[in-house]
Parts: C-alpha cells; sequence; structure tokens
C-alpha cells in the first residue's frame, strides 16, 4: 500500500500544480521534487514510472471508472470518502492497462473494493476499446513514448513566397516519405489532407532554423488544422474566431484570407475573440509575428457578450475551439498544455481543468453547457453561412453530444443550421464521428444517425498521428 500511498501524494501535487496553474518542468523534474517534499520512502523511479503512464491513461481510466460505477459508491466514514478518487485511479490503471495487469499490493479494503468491480471495468474497457476501434488502448500510444509520434509544419504564405519555402523545405529534407509514421530526420512527409502542410520527424530541430524564426513556417498539429482548412474562408469572406488565443487556428484562417486580398489592406477581415487578458497578448504576439496585420482585430472579453449580432452583420465565417477538457491532449505535451509559464509555445489551451475532488461527470457537464452556449451564440449572427466547432477532447459529451443538443434547439433550428455532409468536410478522412451517440438520440432513423456521424471528424490521440481531435461544420 506504500507505494500507492506514495504515488498518491505525488499525483495530488501534480494534480494541484496544475489546479494553480504552476506546473513547471517535465514529470520526472516534478516528481522528484514533489519525492523530496514529501520524504517518501518509494524509489521516485517507480512512481514516475507509474504516474507517466497513469497520466498518459487518464482521460480512458476516468470515464472506465465512472460508468462502472466504482466512484459512486465509495464507502464513508464520517462523511468522508475512505478511498481517495487518485489511489482508485492508480489501482485501476494497474488493474486494466499495466504490463502484469495486477494490483502491486496484499491485502487490503482498497484493493478488494477495486477487485469487487474487475467485472465491471474490465466491460467498460472492452465498450470503449470497441468504441474506439481499437483491440487494445495502447495502440493509441504505440507510435512513440511521450511525444508526438511526428510533428508538422505549415508554410504561412503571410510570410514568404510558397514556392520557395518548399524549396528550401526540400533542401532541408532530401527525403520524401509517403506516410508520417515512416519518417527520419531526414524526411519529410506531405500531408494529403490539408495543403502546405508537412510532417517531420519529431527530433528534427526545425526551431533552430531560420524558416522558423522568421515565422515562414508555423509549428500547428496537424488535426488542429482542420477547422480552418474546413471553413476555407475565400478573398471575400469576413471570419470571426471565437475563442483564439494562442491563435494558431487564427493565423491559420488569416492564410486563407489575406494572400493576395483583394479588398483594401486596412479592412477588418478577421475578428478573434479571447477572454483572458494575458492570452489575448500572446494572441497579439502570435498574430504579429505571423504577419495577420491590421486585417485582424483582436476583441478583448467574452464572446458572447462582446460578439452582438448587429454589429457583426457582415460576418460570413466562424471558427469556435473553446475551452475543453483537453483529453486528446497527451504525454510531455499534456504537461505543457496546462504549464502556464510556457504559454507562448502552447498549441492548445485547455480550462476548466480538473481539480481534486471533482467528478468528471459534472465538469464535462460544465464544460458541454459552455461549449453549446458559446456556437448557439454564433450561430445567432444574422449572415454567417458557416461554423465549425471543434475540441481537443475524446470525450462525446463535448463533441456529438454538443452537436445533437444544438440539433434540437429550437432558435438553432429556426435559424436553419445544419451538420455539412462529409463530402464538405475532410470526406478521405477515415475517422468520423460515434454513430452511437447520434443513435441515443434520434433512433429510428438510423440514415440519419450515419450522416450526422459521417458529417464530423474524429482523431485519436498518437494513432492518428498528433492529438485527439474532434470537428464539425454547421451551414445554411
Ligand atoms: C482551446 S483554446 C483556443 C486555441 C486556439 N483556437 C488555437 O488554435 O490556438 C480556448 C481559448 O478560448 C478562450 N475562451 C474561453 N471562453 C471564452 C469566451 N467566452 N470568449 C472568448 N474566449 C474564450 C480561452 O481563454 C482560451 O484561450
Amino acid at each position: 500500500m506504500n507505494f500507492y500511498r506514495d504515488a498518491t501524494w505525488v499525483l495530488e501535487y501534480v494534480e494541484g500544480e496544475q489546479k494553480k496553474g504552476k506546473m513547471s518542468g517535465s514529470l520526472q523534474s516534478m516528481v522528484l521534487k514533489s519525492c523530496n517534499k514529501y520524504k517518501v520512502k518509494t524509489n521516485p523511479k517507480h512512481i514516475y514510472a507509474l504516474l507517466e503512464s497513469c497520466l498518459k491513461y487518464k482521460p480512458f481510466l476516468e470515464k472506465i471508472m465512472h460508468k462502472s460505477g466504482i466512484l459512486q459508491t465509495i464507502p464513508k466514514k464520517k462523511g468522508k470518502p475512505l478511498f481517495s478518487r487518485l489511489t482508485l485511479l492508480l489501482l485501476c490503471h494497474d488493474l486494466l492497462v499495466s504490463k502484469g495487469k495486477r494490483i502491486q499490493m496484499g491485502k487490503h479494503p482498497i484493493k478488494e473494493y477495486v477487485l469487487k468491480y474487475k467485472a465491471r471495468l474490465h466491460a467498460e474497457l472492452v465498450k470503449l476499446q470497441l468504441k474506439l476501434k481499437v483491440k487494445k488502448l495502447s495502440e493509441l500510444f504505440d507510435h512513440e513514448d511521450d511525444v508526438t509520434p511526428v510533428r508538422w509544419i505549415r508554410i504561412n504564405p503571410l510570410k514568404c513566397d510558397v514556392q520557395n519555402t518548399l524549396d528550401e523545405l526540400t533542401r532541408i529534407f532530401p527525403e520524401r516519405v509517403n506516410h508520417w509514421n515512416e519518417l527520419t530526420t531526414d524526411a519529410i512527409y506531405h500531408d494529403e489532407f490539408v495543403p502546405h502542410l508537412f510532417g517531420i520527424h519529431p527530433q528534427h530541430k526545425i526551431t533552430s532554423s531560420n524558416l522558423y524564426k522568421d515565422g515562414k513556417i508555423i509549428i500547428q498539429d496537424r488535426a488542429s488544422c482542420f477547422p480552418a482548412h474546413i471553413l476555407n474562408p475565400g478573398k471575400d469572406d469576413v471570419v470571426m474566431d471565437a475563442c483564439a488565443a494562442p491563435g494558431n487556428k487564427t493565423t491559420h484562417l488569416a492564410a486563407h484570407i489575406l494572400p493576395g486580398c483583394s479588398t483594401l489592406q486596412d479592412t477588418v477581415r478577421i475578428h478573434a475573440f479571447e477572454k483572458e487578458p494575458h492570452r489575448a497578448k500572446v494572441l497579439h504576439k502570435m498574430t504579429t509575428a505571423a504577419g495577420c496585420g491590421s486585417s485582424l482585430e483582436i476583441h478583448l472579453g467574452d464572446f458572447t457578450k462582446l460578439a452582438i449580432p448587429e454589429k457583426f452583420q457582415n460576418v460570413t465565417g466562424i471558427l469556435i475551439d473553446p475551452s475543453c477538457s483537453g483529453s486528446g491532449i497527451f504525454g510531455r505535451k499534456y504537461v505543457d498544455s496546462i504549464n502556464k509559464a510556457k504559454q507562448e509555445e502552447l498549441k492548445e489551451e485547455t480550462e476548466l481543468q480538473q481539480s481534486p475532488g471533482d467528478d468528471l461527470k459534472d465538469r464535462l457537464s460544465k464544460l458541454s453547457s459552455f461549449q453549446f452556449q458559446v456556437v448557439k451564440h454564433a450561430m445567432s449572427m444574422p449572415h454567417a453561412k458557416k461554423i465549425v466547432y471543434s475540441t481537443c477532447s475524446i470525450h462525446a459529451e463535448e463533441n456529438e453530444r454538443v452537436v445533437i443538443d444544438l440539433l434540437l434547439d429550437k432558435k438553432v433550428q429556426q435559424w436553419g443550421w445544419q451538420v455539412a455532409s462529409r463530402s464538405q468536410v475532410l470526406p478521405d478522412w477515415p475517422r468520423r464521428g460515434l454513430v452511437e451517440e447520434f443513435e441515443q438520440v434520434f433512433r429510428n432513423d438510423k440514415l440519419k444517425c450515419r450522416l450526422l456521424a459521417e458529417g464530423c471528424i474524429r482523431a485519436l490521440p498518437k494513432a492518428d498521428g498528433g492529438i485527439g481531435f474532434f470537428a464539425v461544420c454547421f451551414e445554411r
């Protein structure tokens, strides 16, 4: 039991730092720091190995645990739960996904409690694997240890001539491969889904190159490039980015609209909203460095309050990538994504992070109602024709179920919004939305459910070459 008790303390410390927004350094250094702080007797190496794996599987384990009911019936003593949520998480990790698939302790009430749920936990694990179309959850992490299996770079046409940069990339990476999983440090993969996007080996020091320093290329996860590509605004569109910082998708929108733009340079074509002042600064820095200029206006504040429909009559397209659970982010990137000290490097920010004691279900319910509100507000823009909603979450609550709630909303129906068909949303991308989520609501209409699911895009963390992601397009 001492091992799990010590690991729980360390995990509590990591979650605590995360809650305070203070995570700094690697997971390894945080484990060492907290082992010293709590003077734990267990070898920090063993704790690190457990935590590293447990954090990787955490979004999946939390889901399995919640569905199995194990968190809902924890015995209490004087009104307080006898077993900590985090210790249960560690035990479930060892029972379900560790190599030996066993809890490393002798007889103990918490072990007996977990074993009582063994069958239900296994059943939920099998269901989740079926849902994610994998034989084992570990397949999601097959490609690498802790980092992204491939680094994605996008040519930024606002700062360069695309062909010249392409030539330069060909000089740096003389070999061209047909799949990102064949990458070596000398090779490049030309993405088949997003134009001007390339995969390179994560160990290549591209950040030292002039191409990167001059803003001619931008590092951006492939799936994170999907929303602007799907919205695909043209030279005459005016768009909004409702939740914009740090600005990856904003600069990608600009890359669609601004090069060769026919109208006056000073006309605002992109309205980027960000409610956190410190993140708005990062947004300003990133969009300036990327060459967005005065065609972009940053609005500091809550999108649902600042974006008054009457004031934005000329907006035709909207991108909404709101705060989410971030459950599609993994490993080192997961740590970085919640490390406030690394804001400048942030590719995706998650908010309303889990606080110790928060129930996953509550957290997802709060997040999804916020996500619904933001999209619904965007749908009230009078002349908007296309809206792309995305998250870096694997949870249906933040994805398909938000889509369902919107489709069932009377106002949304009155405004005429519908889910765009697969043919308009990366038709060749194989992994689509979860049909069973739609079937739970529109059960009698199998065809409708299939079409809705096909209209959605999903990406699995690592297995699909980057972060876990969801995107859907509404149109009218
Ligand atoms: C997932 S991040 C966006 C990442 C960004 N799209 C990118 O690709 O770089 C969500 C952002 O939305 C901001 N945000 C959350 N609620 C908001 C609201 N009501 N209005 C405006 N911004 C909001 C958060 O502060 C956070 O910076």
